[in-house]
């Protein structure tokens, strides 16, 4: 007789999307795609048309290229060479009972190619990651918005789970910890700086609930154990628990959000602000965290990286070091497996936290 073959669990990762290329056509086409989201520009649509068309595409393209060619490798752009490898060391961790597929939101590989390969697969549960630790209406709200838009037309619907965050989960500030640690070993640091990448004011308010603060804290400290689809207090709690497990006192730390773009206000302090009085109060030895990303990219490698290590030296800082992000660390691929037979019932996994 015929062994019956155990059905798979799919594990979907998904993260934002780079462009194929760092050439002008090819970002023009991936900041199209990104920035005609709504929930990424939350205006009306022939404004986000506007603003798209006739000002980013035309105009931020040619500069955003420049920026992807000196961030380009000889492996193509970091965010997806971490996501191919970090998919390929998952699947060898959680061996044959699962399959594992990658899908970026915009630009390649899709969400439904990704998908496709799960339902070839015969899964009968996916198990969705969007790989940002904080919860965004821009970032995990759109990729659970595009999966669910895609497998509603399926014939069988299989069981759906999605992490809507990880921000304080023990194993993942303990990955990003352990990284840090190193840094801080080797050298004396005056301070460190937490810059995560900010949302619009705007959308903070329409996502808070009865226990946000609406931006009135100026440290989000409202409820943040409940408080978690309020990104801007979600990134606070982070950092807390990120700066207990390095042995931060309060007053060695700050935290602050990049990338702005458009004249809205934006979630604050912003990053440049915040390193420039840090220079000026005479600290000269800073270290750099950027904990919204799992995955150095544009926004950590260049704008951190570089772009603010200018600021601070052109306001007398010294020595500015960047925290490379969790990319392949062998503490992430274990977070990661946590994270996803934490929705198994049937896999108990018992972690050992360094
Ligand atoms: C960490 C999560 C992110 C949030 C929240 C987010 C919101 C957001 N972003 C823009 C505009 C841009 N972001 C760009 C790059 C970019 N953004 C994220 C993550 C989040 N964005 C990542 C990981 C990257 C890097 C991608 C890479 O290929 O390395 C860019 C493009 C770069 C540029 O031209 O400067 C833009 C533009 C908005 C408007 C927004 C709103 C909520
Ligand atoms: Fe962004
Ligand atoms: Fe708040």
């Amino acid at each position: 007789m015929q062994q019956k073959q155990a059905l798979k669990t799919g594990v979907l990762l998904v993260n934002l999307g780079t462009p194929d290329s760092p050439e002008v056509p090819d970002v023009r086409k991936y900041l199209r795609e990104f920035l005609m989201d709504k929930r990424v520009i939350d205006i009306s649509y022939w404004k986000r048309w506007m603003l798209v068309n006739m000002i980013i595409a035309p105009f931020r393209a040619p500069k955003s290229a420049k920026e992807y060619k000196k961030l380009w490798t000889e492996n193509g752009s970091p965010l997806l060479y971490y996501g191919v490898k970090v998919k390929s060391l998952l699947q060898e961790q959680l061996g044959e009972e699962f399959h594992v597929a990658l899908g970026m939101r915009y630009q390649s590989p899709s969400i439904e190619g990704a998908l496709t390969e799960l339902k070839a697969q015969g899964v009968h549960k996916i198990i969705v990651v969007p790989l940002f630790p904080q919860y965004a209406s821009a970032t995990v709200g759109s990729v659970t918005d595009k999966v669910m838009e895609l497998v509603k037309n399926w014939q069988i619907i299989p069981d759906m789970d999605f992490i809507d965050h990880f921000h304080d989960h023990p194993m993942f500030i303990n990955a990003f910890a352990e990284i840090g640690k190193s840094y801080l070993k080797k050298k004396d640091y005056d301070h460190v700086i937490f810059s995560y990448h900010g949302v619009p004011e705007r959308q903070i308010i329409k996502a808070a609930t009865d226990t946000c603060c609406k931006l009135k804290d100026a440290t989000c400290a409202c409820n943040q154990e409940q408080n978690i689809y309020c990104y801007r207090s979600a990134c606070f709690h982070t950092t807390k628990l990120l700066a207990e497990a390095l042995g931060l006192k309060d007053d060695q730390y700050s935290v602050c959000f990049q990338s702005r773009l458009g004249k809205d206000p934006w979630i604050q302090p912003y990053t440049e602000d915040v390193i420039i009085d840090l220079a000026k109060a005479g600290k000269k030895k800073v270290l750099a965290y950027s904990p919204a990303f799992i995955a150095d990219c544009l926004e950590t490698t260049l704008e951190v990286g570089e772009e603010y290590k200018e600021v601070f030296e052109e306001n007398g800082g010294e020595e500015w070091d960047l925290v490379e992000s969790l990319n392949e660390h062998p503490l992430w691929i274990d977070c990661l497996e946590q994270l996803v037979k934490e929705r198994c019932n049937t896999h108990a996994f018992n972690p050992t936290i360094a």
